[in-house]
């Protein structure tokens, strides 16, 4: 079916966006016998440098798990589940934890793999369960009304639908049609993060996580280290006053790599960025007619650490999907119909609100620019080698709280 043709017709739902928060909407909108459409800016195939949201949840694997199955499996196979976390402070080590293994045939709490092949992974799936894909459709603008959605791309073409699940990432061209802005600070520093390739035949280096306070090499910042399947990424909290091409710049890397890992990973870097660390989350997840449902970083940016980004999309996406289904059972009920759309903006504004305070608690623990929070900090690290619990927290904090009975309920992720 020709993009032409089929963008005349009008849809049930629309997804726009193939990142994994518009997947996770095309295979659950499969999952549920719907027909699933997905508009995506890229051309088919294009490859993307970076590992980018490059861990997994356990939550996640069993939710992709349950949208195809097989999918969660698979995606666990290709990513690597690291024993080990392990933190120090300045040059000291404070914290260790090796996890058990995971029991044969069940799904890990955890993978580690770059985002990209993740997304591979999806769209394969998606294939499979029966989803169409438009690739190199951007979507240009969407007006909403109480009878639908009109989407127009760049090429001039219409799509019509009933609803629009919007995966169309942070710059989302739907969220603006919602008139929804994203409200929330960003850090004042910026952090720097680095791919390495590894080398596990010259350069074996122990798969493990760790996060360095006051890394005494690199004059005092905190660095995170963490390998996923086929790398390591390299993530460096820069003070305000940085410069951060002196880190970005190939002379840079080359000076400071080799002063926290082994010396020829100065020479193996794959990818380069860098982010302030966004707590930002959508006024309102839908628009004034409940027909576009924001998910993912269409509906709220979060830095990586805590992984919060991509693991909450795909509920974001499940529950999207769920109030679609909904609203189209309730058909000219238009008050039920809105109600469902109006129960997901809600609901998934609450743990966006959730996950961002957790971003913010993480940010402010790396920070530590309050003085008391600073002196807790060394008191925890000067006890931490005989008193295991001060030790966890410092290993915990910089992803920020764990998801509690009430978060999960909530389904923060
Ligand atoms: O371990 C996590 O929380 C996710 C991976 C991560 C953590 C911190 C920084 C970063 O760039 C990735």
């Amino acid at each position: 079916m020709s993009a032409s043709t089929d963008s005349s017709a009008g849809h049930p739902v629309l997804v726009v966006g193939a990142g994994p928060a518009g997947l996770s909407a095309a295979l659950a909108l499969r999952a549920a016998g719907l027909p699933a459409v997905v508009l995506e800016r890229r051309t088919e195939g294009a490859v993307r440098p970076g590992s980018r949201a490059a861990y997994l949840h356990g939550a996640s694997l069993r939710e992709l798990e349950r949208l195809s199955p097989g999918l969660g499996h698979e995606v666990a196979g290709r990513g690597l589940l690291w024993a080990t976390k392990r933190s120090y402070w300045a040059g000291e080590e404070i914290y260790a934890r090796t996890y058990p293994q995971t029991a044969r045939g069940g799904l890990p709490h955890f993978t580690s793999l770059p985002q990209v092949i993740t997304e591979d992974l999806m769209v394969a799936a998606c294939r499979m369960q029966g989803v169409t894909f438009h690739w190199d459709v951007e979507v240009a603008s969407a007006r909403s009304t109480a009878e639908g959605v009109l989407l127009t791309d760049s090429a001039g073409r219409e799509w019509r639908s009933d609803y629009v699940v919007a995966a169309d990432g942070s710059r989302s061209v739907l969220r603006a049609a919602c008139g929804s802005p994203l409200e929330g600070p960003r850090s004042p520093n910026t952090f720097v993060v680095v791919d390495l390739e590894d080398d596990p035949e010259h350069h074996p280096m122990p798969i493990e996580r760790t996060f360095h306070y006051r890394h005494p090499d690199l004059g005092g910042r905190n660095v995170l280290t963490l390998p996923f399947a086929g790398g390591w990424r390299v993530d460096v909290n820069l003070r305000v006053d940085d410069d951060p091409m002196r880190f970005l710049s190939p002379e840079g890397l080359r000076r400071w790599i080799p002063r926290v890992l082994p010396e020829a990973y100065g020479e193996r870097v794959r990818w380069v960025s860098t982010y302030r660390f966004a707590q930002q989350v959508a006024a309102d997840f839908t628009d004034a007619h409940r027909r576009i449902l924001l998910t993912g970083e269409a509906s709220h940016l979060f830095a990586p650490f805590g992984a919060r980004g991509m693991n909450s999309s795909i509920p974001d996406a499940v529950r999207a999907v769920g109030a679609v289904l909904q609203a189209l059972e309730a058909g000219r009920d238009r008050a039920a119909a809105g109600a469902a759309v109006s129960r997901f903006a809600q609901e998934r504004k609450e743990a966006a609100l959730y996950n961002r305070a957790c971003a913010g608690s993480a940010l402010d623990h790396m920070l530590a620019r309050s003085p008391s929070l600073w002196l807790r900090q060394r008191a925890a690290a000067a006890v931490a080698t005989v008193g295991r619990r001060a030790g966890e927290w410092l290993d915990s904090a910089p992803y920020g709280p764990k998801l509690t009975a009430r978060g999960a309920a909530r389904s923060s992720y």
